[in-house]
């Protein structure tokens, strides 16, 4: 394979497709996907339950095929970048391992891939500091919150140093108070890291609070109907939720969403002149 060119964006997607063949008959769950998410970018997909959010959050992880189209991975095929660990992973439940302590959780990844122990220690010591949770070290999953549970996924999801953060839904299940903390906690630490990220949501308020650019999707077949950018700068601090300019974004993305519900057959990425170009931008 030809080396992938360094500057190439943490994502691609062109022409992105997928059809399920089910018993019943096909299920055109994506289609017309092009966008393109920037190394070290925040990017949430929102839109209707069943548009194709986590199909296409899986096909970037290329844990799906898509069938059509053209997937790159920092300039590789989606394949090669899941051999070469080039992204982190976390779902909505922790998935974490009851039977591991918080650390032999957060050192899995990097136990699979031969790191020796004494580097896999340090490197799960140093994450512990990054997501508060170092006095837990030794504490099993199950005699931590729903939060810390998270935390402890997020760090696993971020201990191969991934550039790609991908993100289903990982706060669903906490409590709004929790939830709100988490995506401060969350828009911090990649900023630290310097990871780019995939989140997928169904909150407009999360999508707002966290992104750089929000992809609005229509109903299935999903295509991204519209971009919303969020003009909030690097820190994202409590205090942000009680800014006008953080309503702002709020409303001009439930717009959007309404406006791409109604708009299903909308082309993608094109509904606005700024969404078309926005899309474009790495
Ligand atoms: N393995 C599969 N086989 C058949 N159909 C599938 C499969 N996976 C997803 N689908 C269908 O594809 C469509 C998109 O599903 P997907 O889970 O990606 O949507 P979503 O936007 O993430 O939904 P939600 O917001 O409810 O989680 C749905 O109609 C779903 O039933």
């Amino acid at each position: 394979m030809s080396t992938p060119p360094a500057d190439a964006p943490a994502v691609h997607l062109h022409a992105v497709g997928k059809t399920f063949a089910t018993r019943t008959g096909a299920v055109h769950a994506l289609t017309g996907i092009d966008a393109q998410v920037g190394r070290g970018e925040f990017v949430s997909l929102l839109g209707p339950s069943g548009c194709g959010k986590s199909t296409l959050l899986r096909i970037v992880a290329d844990l799906e095929e898509p069938s059509e189209g053209e997937v790159r991975v920092f300039g590789k095929p989606a394949a090669q970048a899941r051999l070469d660990q080039d992204y982190g992973i976390a779902f909505q439940q922790a998935g974490l391992l009851d039977w591991r302590t918080v650390a032999a959780n957060i050192e899995l990844p990097l136990e699979l891939h031969g790191v020796p122990a004494a580097a896999r220690r340090a490197r799960s010591r140093e994450l512990l500091d990054l997501v508060g949770l170092h006095d837990v070290a030794d504490a099993h999953p199950d005699q931590l919150s729903g939060g810390m549970q998270q935390r402890v996924a997020i760090a696993r999801a971020l201990a191969e140093e991934p550039g790609l953060l991908l993100l289903d839904e990982p706060f669903g299940a906490l409590d709004e108070m929790t939830r709100e903390r988490m995506q401060s906690e969350l828009v911090r630490l990649v900023r630290a890291s310097g990871a780019a990220v995939v989140l997928v949501t169904h909150s407009i308020p999360e999508a707002a609070f966290c992104s750089d650019r929000v992809f609005v999707m229509s109903p299935r077949p999903g295509r991204i109907a519209s971009v919303v950018d969020v003009p909030l700068g690097p820190d994202r601090t409590e205090q942000l939720r009680e800014d006008p300019a953080f309503f702002d974004v709020v409303t001009r993305v439930r717009e959007a969403l309404h406006a791409g519900s109604g708009a299903a057959s909308a082309s993608s990425a094109s509904a606005s002149p700024t969404s078309a170009a926005s899309v474009e931008r790495a």
